[in-house]
């Protein structure tokens, strides 16, 4: 395991404890590194294990979910060693995540300014005034229209790609060292889902910030990846630059996942 890299998953594999002491294995020996100031895609069919792979790293596993061996460090700390209240500390100053359904993963009940100064205040410890100021500095970056006016609206007012720029910003107020995006284009039209891709795009370049992609689709990881690591039930299956992935896959899996990408229609 190398140390410029930010977070390093060794061997890590768990399941669900459905019945009392039975483990429905899930995870088999997952590893894989993701280098300081990279763009790393994770990508597979859906039930592969990404999505259960970045909660484990977020400490966010649903309740029955048992690690039964490895380990997952960020930043060198052990996370599998990590109590809840350093786990809460973590997630959003270290690492911070992006869901696919933005509108779900925000609370209905507060103004979305609300929410982004309530972040910033956690993670930050401004003022209100400062964090409600961050708030809507933020909005504007990722590119939400009058985002004075957006920041006193609820999330309903929102539209799922205005919801999904919320949720980018909700991330980034933290200033987290990680940035993981779980399928953040999926669902949303396909000209917006390119807006969205290119606003991510472009908040890496100015920050230099680590990136984690979450998707099925290597396509949208063409665009947007340096490395690539390809998971199917559970396991690793192939890691490498994206370029080899892409031109010269090892994995016959990789390449059915590459005639099923929107790459075909570009070909
Ligand atoms: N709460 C749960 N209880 C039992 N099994 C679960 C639970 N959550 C996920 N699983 C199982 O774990 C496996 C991995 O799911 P995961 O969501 O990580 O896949 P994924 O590759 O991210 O797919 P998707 O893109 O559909 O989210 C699947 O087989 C799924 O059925």
């Amino acid at each position: 395991m190398s140390a410029d890299s930010i977070l390093e998953v060794d061997g890590f594999s768990g399941g669900f404890e459905n019945r009392p002491g039975v483990i429905d294995a899930v995870l088999e020996h997952v590893s894989f590194a993701v280098p300081t100031g990279s763009s790393t895609a994770i990508v597979g069919e859906s039930g592969s294990g990404k999505s259960l792979t970045a909660l484990a790293v977020m400490g966010l596993a649903p309740s029955r979910f048992r690690r039964t061996a490895g380990s997952i460090r960020l930043g060198g700390r052990d996370l599998t060693s990590t109590s809840e209240h350093e786990l809460r500390r973590v997630r959003g100053r270290e690492v911070g995540m992006v869901f696919q359904d933005a509108r779900s993963a925000l609370n209905p009940v507060f103004t979305v300014g609300h929410q982004l100064a309530d972040v910033c205040r956690a993670h930050r410890g401004v003022s209100r005034r400062e964090a409600l100021r961050e708030a809507e500095h933020m909005l504007d970056r990722v590119r939400v229209p009058e985002a004075a006016r957006r920041m006193q609206q609820y999330p309903h007012e929102f539209s799922g790609g205005m919801a999904q720029r919320a949720m980018l910003a909700m991330a980034l107020i933290s200033r987290p060292r990680l940035l993981i995006l779980d399928e953040p284009t999926t669902g949303l039209d396909v000209t917006i889902q390119a807006d969205v891709l290119d606003l991510i795009i472009d908040i890496k370049a100015e920050t230099g910030m680590t990136t984690c992609l979450i998707t099925h689709d290597l396509g949208v990881v063409a665009e947007t990846c340096d490395r690539v690591v390809v998971m199917r039930g559970g396991e690793v299956r192939e890691i490498g630059s994206c370029e080899q992935i892409i031109s010269a896959p090892t994995d016959p899996y990789t390449r059915q996942l590459i005639d099923d990408s929107r790459m075909v229609e570009t070909r």
